[in-house]
């Protein structure tokens, strides 16, 4: 059942702790197959370097499982969250990733600041709100995944232009047009939390970039009319 899909996942798995994304078993990454309405997920504490493909688990958009003998990974309900409000998205990556997590835990959304930012996501990273106790001792994880979705909604943000959030207090959830899609926006991210980690310490009054080198850096990659690389 669905074995590229799993080759698929599997991959974008053991890319995380290969760009130093995650620790241990921390952070995970699905991928789904929206014809068939399921979706393969990491299973739930398994070390990166112990995972096979039998290990994967597949469920439909219920939340069931389909396949596979271990627990789904603890986030599998906020991914399925994500599935069903984002309906462009094809894969989903959760890390712990050093800089994009301290800004969630210092509640600071990241502005574009530069053109690495630019050429990725189309205005700010959003930071969630803090989740009330009902919602963390309720579903906590199924709450996760609505906080974010009730956050693009305010801020009236395209997910497919701005590929990640940062959870307050937890960490960044991304996501893409595949899983190897959402890995690499996962990189991506990180590394310009980092830069902006530090363009903050060099100019600590430093504000978001001019709209007009913003929507070019984004819309030559992004746009309609995009000519980055060998379009
Ligand atoms: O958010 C967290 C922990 O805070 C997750 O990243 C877990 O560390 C990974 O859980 P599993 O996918 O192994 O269940």
């Amino acid at each position: 059942m669905l074995e590229q899909l799993k080759k698929d996942v599997l991959e974008a798995n053991l890319q995380l702790p290969k760009h130093g994304l995650v620790t241990f078993t921390w952070g995970n990454v699905s991928g789904i197959d929206r014809e068939a309405g399921l979706f393969v997920i990491k299973p739930s504490g398994v070390p990166y370097d112990q995972l096979t493909l039998e290990d994967l688990v597949v469920l439909d958009l219920d939340g069931n499982k389909v396949e596979g003998k271990l627990n789904p990974s603890s986030d599998t309900p906020t991914h399925l969250a994500l599935y069903k409000a984002f309906p462009q998205i094809g894969g989903i990556v959760h890390t712990h990733s050093p800089w994009a997590t301290s800004f969630a835990q210092a509640g600071r959304p990241i502005p574009a600041l530069g053109t690495t930012h630019a050429d990725y996501f189309y205005g700010w990273i959003p930071c969630t709100r803090e989740m009330t106790a009902a919602e963390i001792e309720n579903q906590y994880e199924l709450e996760t995944g609505k906080v974010i979705v009730e956050t693009f909604k305010e801020l009236q943000l395209d997910p497919m232009q701005i590929p990640s959030v940062l959870v307050r207090n937890h960490a960044p959830f991304c996501w893409g047009k595949d899983a190897d899609n959402a890995v690499h926006n996962a990189v991506v991210l990180e590394e310009v939390a980092k830069i902006a980690f530090h363009t903050y310490v060099l100019n600590p009054a430093v504000g978001p970039m001019n709209q007009v080198l913003l929507d070019k850096h984004f819309l030559r990659k992004h746009g309609l009319n995009a000519y980055y690389g060998q379009k």
